[in-house]
């Protein structure tokens, strides 16, 4: 039978005769044309015509039959992989390629899509989409088709990098804005980075547990915190667990209702909790909160409301909470001396701040900065030896910020003419010049010492001024010589709490709001 062979498909041609003849298209017999070499010829055109497609695609293609022989590779694949592809025809994938994700389909015959695969040996990322290779239930093999991301990886990357470059940009301008609007004063990366992280902490609703040696800045860092949050407009209330009574820390914190015990106020009071409603709870010092406290502190922490001594319902308060300690909680909760369940209630995210000696860059800038605070105050016009300046350096500073703001106020007040000297320093310091503890060693036998006369001649005026100037001077160098804890120094001092406070508060001594 005649006919046109543009016409016919493969399976169409398989029902001819085994000679077929052959027609132009103007329907005039040409020629004739035996079927088997007319089927050979034209599946080897269509093969021929698919690899040759295939050629055309940017994407890399290779398969490989049932056995993991590669039956198939276009010639992108070789630019990708920089192998000819004649090298690869007949061989087993697993010696090619061993751990390739493409054996992984072979043998579990699941598809699998890769978004960034990294090839080492070729320093280059690749995607891929990997299929089995079925006809109806029959597996055949697997073909996977692969694309060179290596330049948009790369590029990913870069920008990524530029990114991050001007986050950290825009949080170090950030950090410096907000420390200059509070005073805070540091450059060194330890204290900026923990600047930063309160910077990124404080846009959240986290409990913050922060750390720190006494006087290091933990309540600074709190503010920071609650300035930079979404309740700056309410209140920040801070309350020093050490300083409270243990009979009067329920009150303090949750408040009574008037009549409700001998001695109440008239008309009740208010509790920290209640005062800082809708704003941020700062628990300084909170490794000192009692045991039984502690518990009650974790029930409004879940509860989200307050017992108020005396009244009957409950009261829902909204409070984010800031607890600061210099005390290693971990071990008191070894010892049981802390709860583990608050604090992990508390430590959601843990701020650490540096003590001023793993941060001696930022020294010089501190004491420069309360010695300009000082002369305001005091309308003097000091300046630094450079003696006092070489000690500044090298001094252990156990006390950290708050001893060096101290030592400050004392030469401001101490010193008569304007070179601060030597001589100027408060004495468990100037006994420590040029010698081997002043550079770095921890000055822990005068923790215990026994407060010295200050020794100011009476410079005139009415006694009972007099005394005072000479007793600030007392509670100064007393928290000074207990490293900046008041607490060890009202112990020390013999003083009842509230007297300590009260006149801590009357000389203007380390912000006495936080002392509750
Ligand atoms: N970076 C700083 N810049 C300026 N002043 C600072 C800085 N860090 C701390 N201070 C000052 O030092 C004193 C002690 O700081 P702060 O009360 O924040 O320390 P603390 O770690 O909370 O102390 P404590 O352990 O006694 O609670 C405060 O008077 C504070 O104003």
């Amino acid at each position: 039978m005649d006919t046109c062979l543009q016409e016919l498909t493969l399976e169409e041609l398989k029902s001819y005769a085994p000679v077929i003849g052959v027609t132009d298209a103007a329907g005039q017999k040409v020629g004739q044309v035996e079927k088997d070499l007319l089927l050979y010829l034209l599946s080897m055109s269509a093969s021929w015509m698919l690899a040759e497609i295939m050629d055309r695609f940017q994407e890399a293609v290779i398969a490989i039959d049932r056995h993991g022989r590669i039956f198939y590779l276009n010639s992108s694949y070789s630019k990708i992989l920089g192998v000819s592809l004649g090298r690869l025809i007949g061989r087993d994938i697993r010696q090619v390629e061993p751990g390739a994700e493409i054996i992984n389909v072979l043998e579990k015959k699941i598809p699998v899509f890769q978004e960034k695969q990294y090839i080492k040996t070729l320093d280059k990322y690749v995607s891929a989409r990997i299929y089995p290779l079925e006809r109806g239930s029959e597996f055949l093999g697997v073909v996977s088709i692969f694309q060179d991301t290596t330049v948009e990886v790369k590029l990913g990357e870069a920008v990524a990098k530029a990114n991050e470059i001007a986050l950290n940009y825009q949080r170090q301008a950030e950090a410096q804005e907000q420390m200059s609007r509070l005073e805070i004063i540091g450059k060194s990366p330890a204290f900026m980075k923990t600047v930063s992280q309160a910077l990124i902490v404080a846009k959240t609703e986290a409990s913050v547990l922060i750390k720190g040696e006494n006087g290091a800045g933990k309540e600074m860092i709190a503010k920071i915190i609650h300035e930079n949050s979404g309740r700056k407009t309410k209140p920040m209330i801070l309350v020093n667990c050490a300083a409270i009574p243990e009979n009067l820390i329920e009150s303090e914190l949750f408040g009574y209702e008037e009549g409700s015990f001998t001695g109440a106020k008239a008309g009740g009071k208010m509790g920290k909790f209640e005062l800082a409603n809708g704003g941020t709870l700062f628990l300084d010092e909170i490794g000192d909160m009692p045991m039984a406290m502690q518990a009650k502190l974790l029930r409004v922490l879940q509860a989200g409301e307050i017992e108020k001594i005396g009244r009957q319902r409950n009261i829902p308060v909204n409070v984010r909470l800031i607890a600061a300690t210099n005390q290693p909680l971990e071990q008191m909760i070894q010892e049981k001396t802390f709860r583990q369940d608050l604090y992990f209630r508390l430590n959601i995210v843990e701020i650490d701040v540096p003590s001023l000696k793993e941060r001696r860059e930022d020294i010089g800038l501190l004491a420069n900065h309360f010695l300009q605070v000082y002369n305001r105050r005091y309308e003097k016009k000091l300046t630094f030896s450079h003696e006092v300046l070489t000690f500044l350096h090298t001094y252990s500073w156990p006390g950290n910020v708050r001893e060096l703001k101290n030592c400050m106020e004392y030469a401001v007040i101490m010193c008569s003419g304007e070179l601060f000297g030597i001589s100027h320093l408060p004495p468990h310091m100037k006994q420590l010049v040029g010698s081997e503890e002043a550079a770095g060693a921890e000055v822990m036998e005068l923790a215990g010492a026994s407060v010295q006369p200050v020794g100011q001649s009476y410079q005139g005026g009415p006694l009972r001024e007099a005394l005072g100037a000479l007793e600030k001077k007392i509670l100064i160098e007393a928290i000074a010589q207990n490293r900046g804890s008041k607490v060890r120094a009202m112990k020390e001092l013999e003083v009842s709490k509230r007297t300590f406070y009260r006149k801590l508060k009357e000389y203007g001594i380390n912000g006495s709001e936080k002392d509750t």
